[in-house]
């Protein structure tokens, strides 16, 4: 099965392989021609033919200029090829991820995908090359140097095939360990990945709580575990090479003693003994590596078993050319909607809410309770259990998932910047063929006066996840990413949280005009931006239930009746 899809997989680049086969191959003839020259030149030497010797000599020399030229050539076409393959591997891990299900990220370890997407494409990529495609060339220079062995003493027919059990049951034994070493080396690298990322990632509470001793320990931990497992998996690896040498060595030490008697006239021809120890020494070459590429295929074996099981994983369902939204209008309705996560029991379990295009609607409820959950089940990041979502009446499955998340403008609780500028960061879910309108988005999100301070302004590097920026700074940038992209639907998900409640008002005054027409979804339990809704809709048990303005509203916010008004919040209690 395994050899099976690493053939397929190599078919895409039969023409670099073959190309770095057939230089091989020159190379190895090449090499062929050598013990014989070099023997002849010998036996020339010793009986003193000088006239014939240069001429030899002149030979021997263009033999191993061939196979240098052709080694060198093979080398060259070799590292292109690798570097070739490794970038469409990389690229294709990469794009196959992005399109797997929220669900399998949820479920895996970011530091074991990227160990997959790196280090392990690489080395798929280097068997393909450095040790796939030079087989047809070790193979060769065995069959040669056995074939030109036989010409010299045909005793070896009965010989080597003797050898050949031998050799492959060494192999076997060796193989079946190093396979398991390798898969448990695989996984102490994807450990220390894995590790540093977090470690990266969680460095500010790191440092805030002071555990950078505990950090390094544990980092030194798997570092420590991931360097002896590579140690076990390379002691059997390196042992492959030398043992079947050694077994090779005393196989042509057994061949010379089993033709001994053929070789006993050597004196006569001194040049057919010393071609006959080249080609036996020629061939040890050729065998140690075709028994390491043995050692080496194990070990793909295990990467490629991993790459495939992530490569098999079916892709999110709706990417496709129908199921298109050409005239959007922005009608959602939530119909007995019912999702766990898995291996959990809700937050959904009988969901019903119909939005009317153009409706700003506000979604309230205690922590957990599901309302991040219910927008993102409205972008279909998740698949229902049971019940239907329809965007403007058509059932969200039947929509192309692309056509649909285009008609949304989701601002996360977390702000999701990259390292790059603020316009670049602006510029991320813009689809238009039209220059961006960035000072009206920024106008909007009221981050023009900070980014206008920015030491570049809009071409300000922000850091790594916004880093550069403050809490409120980050959504505001966010917010404005999600108005430039222009869509007719806008979802804030506790999108002002961090902002100064001035900054909140001023925003919720520039999007009574500037959202008018769009449907607007928001959770939040800030009075400013509660003002906004034309309905608040509170999510309990896993159902939607509206909150009509009165008492219960009050009791809602956090905040006294009083306060509401200011706001323009209807508690209906005056
Ligand atoms: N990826 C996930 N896998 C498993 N369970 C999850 C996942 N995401 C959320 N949950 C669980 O689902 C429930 C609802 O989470 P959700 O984020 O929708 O809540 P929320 O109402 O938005 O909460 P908050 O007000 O705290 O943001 C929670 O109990 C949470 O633990």
């Amino acid at each position: 099965m395994t050899l099976r899809n690493l053939i397929k997989r190599a078919a895409r680049y039969r023409g670099q392989l073959f190309a770095i086969s057939v230089l091989a191959l020159l190379s190895s003839v090449s090499m062929l021609a050598i013990p014989a020259l070099a023997g002849m030149l010998l036996g020339d030497a010793i009986t003193g033919s000088v006239m014939q010797g240069g001429v030899i000599a002149a030979l021997l020399v263009g033999a191993l200029l061939l196979t240098t030229v052709f080694t060198l050539a093979s080398n060259v076409v070799t590292a292109t090829s690798s570097a070739r393959i490794l970038a469409d591997f990389r690229c294709e891990v990469f794009d196959h991820l992005s399109h797997l299900p929220l669900e399998f990220h949820d479920n895996s370890r970011q530091g074991d995908l990227i160990a997959l997407a790196t280090y392990e494409a690489s080395r798929l990529s280097g068997f393909l090359t450095s040790t796939l495609a030079n087989v047809p060339a070790m193979l060769a220079t065995s069959l040669g140097a056995t074939i030109a062995l036989f010409l010299i003493d045909p005793m070896l027919a009965f010989v080597v095939p003797v050898l050949v059990p031998v050799f492959y049951l060494a192999l076997k034994l060796l193989s079946l360990r190093l396979r398991k070493l390798a898969m448990r080396a695989r996984e102490a690298e994807a450990e220390v990945y894995a590790v540093a990322e977090s470690h990266l990632q969680m460095l500010m509470a790191t440092k805030t709580f002071a555990t950078e001793q505990e950090q390094a320990a544990r980092y030194a931990e798997v570092v420590e575990e991931s360097r002896r497992r590579a140690l076990a998996a390379q002691h059997a690896s390196a042992a492959i090479g030398p043992i079947s040498g050694l077994i090779a060595g005393c196989a042509a030490i057994f061949i010379i003693a089993a033709a001994g008697t053929q070789l006993s006239g050597a004196q006569e021809n001194p040049a057919e003994l010393f071609a006959f120890l080249f080609y036996a020494a020629l061939l040890t070459r050729p065998i140690g590596s075709l028994s390491s590429v043995y050692g080496q295929w194990q070990v793909a074996k295990g990467t490629l078993t991993r790459l495939e099981q992530v490569l098999q994983l079916p892709e999110e369902s709706g990417y496709g050319e129908s199921g298109m939204i050409t005239e959007p209008r922005g009608a959602i309705a939530f119909e007995n909607v019912r999702f766990s996560y898995p291996g959990r029991n809700g937050p959904i379990r009988d969901a019903s809410l119909t939005i009317a295009p153009g409706e700003v609607l506000a979604l309230i409820g205690e922590n957990g309770c599901g309302k991040t959950t219910l927008l993102k089940l409205m972008l279909r990041l998740y698949d229902l259990e049971s019940g239907r979502i329809t965007f403007d009446g058509r059932d969200i499955t039947t929509l192309d998932v692309r056509s649909l998340r285009r008609q949304v403008g989701y601002v996360p609780q977390r702000a999701l910047l990259f390292n790059g500028t603020v316009r670049e960061n602006l510029a991320f879910g813009y689809h238009g063929s039209e220059a961006p309108d960035f000072e009206r988005a920024l106008s909007l999100a009221q981050a023009s006066a900070f980014v206008s301070a920015l030491p570049d302004g809009l071409e300000t590097v922000i850091g790594d996840n916004g880093v550069r920026l403050s809490g409120g700074q980050r959504q505001r940038i966010a917010l404005a990413r999600a108005i430039i992209a222009d869509p007719p639907v806008l979802v804030f998900d506790e999108a002002t949280s961090m902002w100064d409640l001035e900054g909140e008002a001023a925003f919720v005054e520039s999007c009574r005009d500037a959202l008018v027409g769009r449907t607007v979804l928001f959770i939040t339990h800030r009075p400013a931006s509660l003002a906004l809704a034309d309905r608040i809709v509170t999510v309990e048990g896993g159902e939607c239930r509206e909150i009509r303005p009165g008492p219960e509203l009050a009791e809602i916010l956090p905040i006294p009746v009083d306060d509401n008004s200011q706001y323009g919040i209807s508690t209906g209690s005056k």
